[in-house]
This record gives C-alpha cells, structure tokens and sequence, in this order.
C-alpha cells in the first residue's frame, strides 16, 4: 500500500516525448539551401536581364517564399508531444484542491457560425470532467443575438440530463452531434439501463436541435413579456447596451450539478472601437476578476469606456490592432519567455498566409509570354538546375468533416478541391508548362486556390 502511495506520488505527471525528426531536417534543409540558391541566382544575374520587372517579381516572389520556409523550419526544428496524465493526479489531490477554472467561448454571428455548433461547444465543455463546482462558463456573444441567448437558455435546460449522463458513462466524446453518428449506436452487450438512457437522450438532443433549427430559420421575435429577452427588443448587433444574464448559477457549489453559465453581449456603440475577438476575451478576463456583485461590476467593465487610459489590449490581456490576434497575442507571450508545451496538433496546425506571392509567381509565365520577355533559365543556363529542384504548392490543406468520417491519413495534406477557383491556376499551369516546353526550359509550379 505505501509503495502504491509512493509510486502515485514519484510519478511524472507529464512527459515530453522528443521526435526524432533528422530526416526531415536534412530534407527541409536542402530545400532551404536550393530556395537560398533562387534568391542569389536571382540576385546576380539582375543585371543581364532585358526587361526588369518579371526578374523583379520573381526575385520577390522567391525571398517570399523563402523567408515563408525558414520560419517553417524553425516551427518544426524541435518536434515533441506531451503525455499527460491525469490519472496520477486524481490519485494526489481531493477535488477541494482543484483551482476554479473559467471557459471562455466566443460567438459573433449566429448564422455564419451556426448556433448548434456553438451549443455543441458549449455542451462538451460543460461535460468536461471537472467538478462543476469549480468552473464557470461565460459565451462571449458579439453579435447581441436573441437567437443565441434562446439557444443558450435551451442548451442548459438539455445539458441538466446530458452532463450526469457522460459523467455517468464516462463519455469522452461530449459534443452530442459528434457523439450520437451512427458509429456510436450501443452494443448489445451494454447494460439494458445504458441503452435506454442513451435513447432517451438522443431523443432529448433532437428536441434541442430541432427548437434552435426552427429558431435559426425565420427572424427571432423577441418575447415582450419575459423579461429575459425584452433586452433585445429593437438593439443592433453594432449599437447597444451591455447585456448580461446568469443562465445557470449552480449555488449550492455542488460538485456534480451544472457549472455557472453565463451570456455577456458587450456594449458596442459605433463610435467606439470593440477590437474583434481580442476585445471581447479581455473583456471576459475582466469580468471574470469582479467582485462579488458580479452584475453591477460585470455590466462597467463590458461598457465601452472601460479600457480606455488602461494597458489592456497593449500591456495586459489579448493584443490590440491585428486581425489575427491570437497570433499576435501568442507572439506577444512567447516574447516574453513563455514557450509552448505542445509542438504538434491534432490536425496540423495552419502555418501562414503566402497566397498574394505565388499566385503573383504563377502568372508571371504568362505575363512572360505576353511580353517577350523571360523570368526562368533556359535548359542551357547555369541556374536551370536550381529550378528544377524547386517545387512551389499553393493548395489547400484537408480536413476533418463534422461527422468525423474523413480517413485520418489526409488530414493536414496539401490537395486540390473541388472549388471552381482551380481553373485559373490550372490554366496557369498548363500555359506554363507550353511555354516552358516550347523555350527549352522546365518548371514545376503548382497552384490552386487557398
Ligand atoms: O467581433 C468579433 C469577431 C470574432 N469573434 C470570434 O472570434 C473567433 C474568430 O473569428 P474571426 O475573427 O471571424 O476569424 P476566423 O477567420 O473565423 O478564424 C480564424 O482566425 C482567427 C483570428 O486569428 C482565429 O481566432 C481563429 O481561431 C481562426 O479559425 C470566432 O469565434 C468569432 O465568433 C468575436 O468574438 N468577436
């Protein structure tokens, strides 16, 4: 028993496994060095050329893409994923030793982000296994949807049966649209009670779905006499109050029964700035650090004029002034010493946007023709080796459908699709190749849409 108790107590809780990736290193590294040998070929010939322009643009095209692939390489240099396990701590702390823990999820628009997705998220987060008792979940609604608090006001009522159920049975899959495909059907051999609780709750999830699908499909009217979405009546999604409303308050603190859930619509007036997502996370960091009151401090700090003479948005909290700003956050954090634990996700990551250079690199064959003029080696020149070695892809990458049945392989893989913005680069493409035949030199340009 002592041994057991030492073992579950000298026992890492994480470990970082490191990837040996030395091939792949060397691969991306003479791809490095043949993209470094466009740059100087590119470089030194300039003054050769008779007409500048395409030589210039391939020329920035090309450091483009290499300074793309150097910040590829050190992304990828160092490869490790991390094993956790969460069973060994379960086994050193008691759930009174669990810190509290607030989940954050952001909707801007009912419609292009579709509220049953959204109420998907909500619900496996709120399924997650934690005690309850100890998390708090606040939807961040930039569009001041009345569908969306309807949708929340629903969610919470189905998720009274659907957290006990996948705490119950230990469900790992918690979003109920990914949940009950036509995989996950119970087998024979599960308990009689399972089956029937399984049924009863597909049946209850496609109430739910069934009440925000009917919601979705004509315009909400706001209820005048419940005074919950009297609010709404007559606000714009960009020039209204702050609206905030407790759905769910699990008062007691009792460990198994709903977390918090709260709905906060910032206030935005069109005078003032709401910076995006970035503004609408440092409001919920704000809020989330409020006094007891929650609601009369909560509704000062989502006014408008909150952050303004603060260092939120510079300083503190999610960066200002970019539209990727997760990105730039990250950044921000990193610069300051943080480092990630996590190097490799579960579908790859997206790496960059590199679209404006190589579609601009893949018509310049084109404009070459058009004009006379030339920006590639002929087979007979010095630098028709370096080309040949140069494969440029501008394709999207796969991945997984909503129901999960995309064979995994794909995942993250560079393909065409079935988009009809393929035909310009196709045409490209095979002009390229036609000209290049027909000029004695040869390159492998591949382009497709983003
Ligand atoms: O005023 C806004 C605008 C967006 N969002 C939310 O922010 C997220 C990202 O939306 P958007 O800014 O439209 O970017 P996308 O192109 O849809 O998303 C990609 O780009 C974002 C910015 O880098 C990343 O946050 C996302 O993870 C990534 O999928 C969504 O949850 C939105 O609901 C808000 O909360 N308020």
């Amino acid at each position: 028993m002592a041994k057991s108790t030492q073992d579950s107590t000298s026992l890492p809780l994480q470990e970082t496994i490191v990837h040996n990736n030395k091939a792949a290193r060397a691969i991306e590294l003479v791809i490095l060095s043949l993209l470094v040998s466009v740059v100087v070929y590119r470089v030194v010939y300039f003054k050769d050329q008779d007409q500048y322009l395409p030589w210039l643009l391939a020329f920035l095209c090309e450091s483009w893409f290499t300074f793309n692939w150097i910040l590829s390489v050190c992304i990828k240099w160092n490869q490790c994923t991390t094993k956790t396990y969460p069973d060994r701590l379960l086994k050193r702390v008691s759930d009174s030793e669990f810190p509290p823990v607030d989940i954050f999820v952001t909707t801007a628009d009912p419609i292009l982000e579709p509220s049953i997705i959204t109420m998907n998220t909500v619900l496996s987060l709120l399924a997650v296994d934690y005690p309850a008792n100890k998390l708090a979940l606040y939807l961040s609604d930039d569009g001041c949807s009345p569908l969306t608090f309807y949708s929340l006001v629903e969610t919470s009522e189905f998720a009274k049966l659907w957290v006990p159920f996948c705490k119950k049975y230990n469900v790992q899959v918690r979003a109920p649209f990914r949940y009950f495909n036509s995989k996950s059907m119970p087998l024979e051999d599960d308990s009689l009670e399972f089956q029937q609780e399984w049924k009863m709750m597909k049946k209850e999830y496609g109430e739910l779905y069934k009440k925000i699908d009917v919601a979705s499909r004509r315009p909400f009217t706001c209820d005048r006499d419940s005074e919950d979405f009297a609010v709404f009546d007559g606000v714009h999604r960009s020039d209204h109050p702050t609206i905030i409303k407790v759905v769910s308050e699990n008062k007691e603190g009792i460990p198994s029964n709903l977390p918090h859930v709260i709905y906060i619509s910032r206030e935005k007036r069109p005078k003032h700035q709401h910076h995006y997502k970035a503004g609408a996370m440092n409001v919920l960091m704000e809020i989330r650090r409020s006094p007891s009151d929650f609601s009369v401090a909560a509704i000062h700090v989502a006014s408008c004029s909150y952050e303004y003479g603060t260092s939120w948005g510079t300083q503190v909290g999610w960066q200002y002034g970019s539209t990727t700003e997760d990105v730039l956050t990250g950044l921000t954090i990193h610069g300051r010493g943080w480092r990630s634990a996590i190097t490799s996700t579960d579908p790859l990551a997206f790496l960059g946007f590199r679209s404006i250079p190589e579609l601009c690199y893949a018509t310049l064959p084109a404009y070459c023709i058009i004009t006379g003029s030339q920006f590639l080696p002929k087979v007979n020149e010095q630098g028709f080796l370096i080309f040949m070695g140069t494969v440029f892809e501008v394709t999207q990458k796969e991945h997984r459908s909503i129901d999960g049945d995309n064979d995994n392989e794909t995942d993250g893989r560079f393909t065409f699709d079935k988009s009809p913005m393929i035909v310009p680069g196709v045409v490209i493409l095979l002009d390229s190749i036609v000209h290049d035949l027909e000029i004695g030199s040869f390159c492998f340009v591949v382009c497709a849409p983003m």
